[in-house]
């Protein structure tokens, strides 16, 4: 059994004066425990596929199904972590880490122990009476997925979510995330525009194309740099092989849009 099932996916957005086809017959699994990225062109359908996949958009045509249960019953199950930390500022780093468990009635001594045991696994043990601006960006970011673990989600929604962090910080994140997710067990869709980062993180890639948004093409990342921390596998010799092959296949659905 498939953990995630997407099938037959169409949607079109109609707005007064005209209607945009943002994906056609879009079809995809993804198994527990995997990691996928969604990569292409902007305005390929990304972020629609990913808000059609938690159930907060209906697609006109298709289906999908989280352990063969359709989304609309199981959002409960979906953790997001986005570009933005979306931290309350005036509630505590604390408070913050606790809002999910709060919102979906969770507030358990059990689970309260576990997200503050998850708050020092990302080596912020000692922030949590502080308020999220005395906290770097990258701090922020690790709180906002420190909330989102705590709800203990089947399937976690990365949209984006280094993209406004400096290099470094980034890196470092991606470290830090990747063994996270995967000592969790946990499956995870990373949204992304950087090959790089894709490669590192997943153990599979889909590339996109545009107009309408399509699944062009499916890329297995090579087991050795799969047994890598991320860092590890932008350095490790088969990671540029792989490079130019989603490079090359990126800049050919560009070269085609051009056309
Ligand atoms: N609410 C909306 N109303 C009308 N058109 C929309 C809406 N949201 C997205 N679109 C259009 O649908 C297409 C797919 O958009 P989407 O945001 O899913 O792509 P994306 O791959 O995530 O883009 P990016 O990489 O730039 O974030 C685009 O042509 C976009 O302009």
């Amino acid at each position: 059994m498939d953990f995630l099932t997407v099938h037959g996916i169409h949607h079109t957005y109609f707005t007064k004066n005209s209607a945009t086809t943002a994906l056609s017959d879009v079809s995809l699994t993804v198994g527990e425990g995997e990691f996928v990225s969604f990569l292409g062109p902007s305005g390929c359908g990304k972020t629609t596929l990913l808000s059609i996949i938690a159930g907060l958009l209906k697609p006109a045509i298709g289906t999908v199904a989280l352990e063969d249960k359709k989304v609309e019953t199981t959002r409960q199950s979906i953790g997001y972590m986005l570009q933005q930390d979306y931290l309350f500022p005036w509630k505590t780093i604390e408070e913050n880490i606790l809002l999910g468990l709060k919102i979906s009635h969770q507030l358990e001594p059990v689970k309260i122990k576990y997200a503050l045991n998850l708050l020092e696994k990302m080596g912020l043990k000692g922030v949590e009476l502080q308020y999220p601006k005395q906290l770097s960006g990258g701090m922020r970011q690790r709180v906002a997925l420190v909330r989102t673990l705590a709800t203990e989600p089947k399937l976690l929604m990365l949209d984006e979510p280094f993209s406004a962090l400096d290099y470094q910080t980034k890196l470092k994140l991606e470290d830090l995330v990747s063994n996270t997710l995967k000592s969790f067990g946990k499956t995870a869709i990373l949204v992304t525009h950087d090959i790089g980062e894709a490669i590192a993180m997943s153990d599979r890639i889909f590339l996109f194309s545009s107009s309408p948004g399509k699944l062009h093409k499916v890329f297995t990342v090579p087991k050795e740099l799969r047994e890598e921390t991320p860092f590890n596998a932008r350095s490790h010799e088969v990671y540029s092989t792989i490079f130019n092959s989603i490079w090359k296949e990126l800049d050919s659905l560009e070269h085609a849009n051009n056309c």
